[in-house]
């Protein structure tokens, strides 16, 4: 099944089109899982716990899993998000040339452990280093189109000779590259003006809408600009897995986990209202 058909009836079945981002910053970890053997992975389960019925995905980003136990927390995590039936974007950002990239792109296959659904990848270096990812016809290729940074502009809104706009050119690009309907878009929900105008450039590609929550972007243009005939996600990181940290403070430690589930659920009903 291709990856945006899961998703369309992912999103269908939980009612969400939340994106639970996993980033276990170990500096933020709580006291409850810092002893166990793969505090990540624990750390991820509880999450997962506690926001699978309100979650469409979820969004581990490698940077947080980039070492040994790094790889085995991410491995058992993708195994349990696929157990509760969820989806599972790998935020990984891959592109390099041709070898390399067909090496990156063997993460998405299961030979060692289960695999993510989907990726995202850096346009940066041309179609070519994408084509390991593309060919892979069933998983979902999130390209960077207009990033949620406050820098996302120093490239991506430079002005090409043609008049175009950086972003655009990618967005142009990414849409060439979808013959197999595969392909989705990352574009930030700080940037609505780029969101509207992106969406119109590209009325049927999917996109993953970062930058709600913790970096304050617009939820209601996330919605309404990110979805395509329903598909798409919005995602939010810290604002849902780090939502406990108060009550881990007040020395309330159970209620770290409720708190993300209750920021899941709270995030959900908030999208809904635009869809
Ligand atoms: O443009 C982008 C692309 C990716 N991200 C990633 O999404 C999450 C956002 O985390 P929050 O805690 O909700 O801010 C994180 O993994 C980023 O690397 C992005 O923010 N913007």
């Amino acid at each position: 099944m291709q990856f945006f058909d899961r998703l369309h009836d992912r999103i269908a079945a939980a009612d969400s089109v939340v994106s639970v981002g996993l980033d276990p910053d170990p500096d933020r970890l709580p006291e409850s899982v810092r002893d166990a053997d793969l505090p990540r992975w624990q750390f991820n389960r509880r999450i997962i716990d506690a926001t699978h019925e309100h979650a469409a995905c979820y969004k581990p980003n490698a940077a947080f899993y980039e070492d040994p136990d790094g790889w085995r927390a991410l491995r058992e995590t993708i195994a349990y998000a696929h157990g509760k039936d969820v989806p599972v974007l790998l935020d990984a950002k891959r592109g390099d040339i041709g070898n390399t990239a067909r090496q990156y792109a063997t993460i998405l296959d299961d030979e060692h452990g289960p695999a993510a659904d989907a990726i995202t990848v850096n346009p940066y270096l041309g179609r070519d280093s994408l084509e390991p990812f593309l060919q892979r016809e069933e998983k979902g290729v999130f390209v960077l189109g207009r990033t949620s940074n406050p820098g996302g502009a120093d490239l991506q809104d430079l002005e090409l000779a043609s008049g175009e706009k950086l972003y655009e050119r990618v967005v142009h690009l990414a849409d060439l590259w979808n013959d197999d309907g595969n392909v989705g878009l990352v574009v930030g929900a700080t940037a609505p003006e780029e969101l509207e105008e992106i969406r119109e450039l590209v009325p049927d590609i999917p996109f993953l809408v970062p930058g709600v929550g913790a970096q304050g972007g617009d939820s209601e243009a996330a919605v309404e600009y990110g979805l395509a005939d329903g598909v798409g996600l919005v995602n939010s990181s810290r604002g849902i897995i780090f939502a406990g940290e108060d009550a881990a403070d007040r020395g309330a430690p159970e209620k770290f986990f409720e708190a993300a589930g209750r920021s899941a659920k709270q995030l959900k009903a908030q999208l809904n209202q635009f869809r």
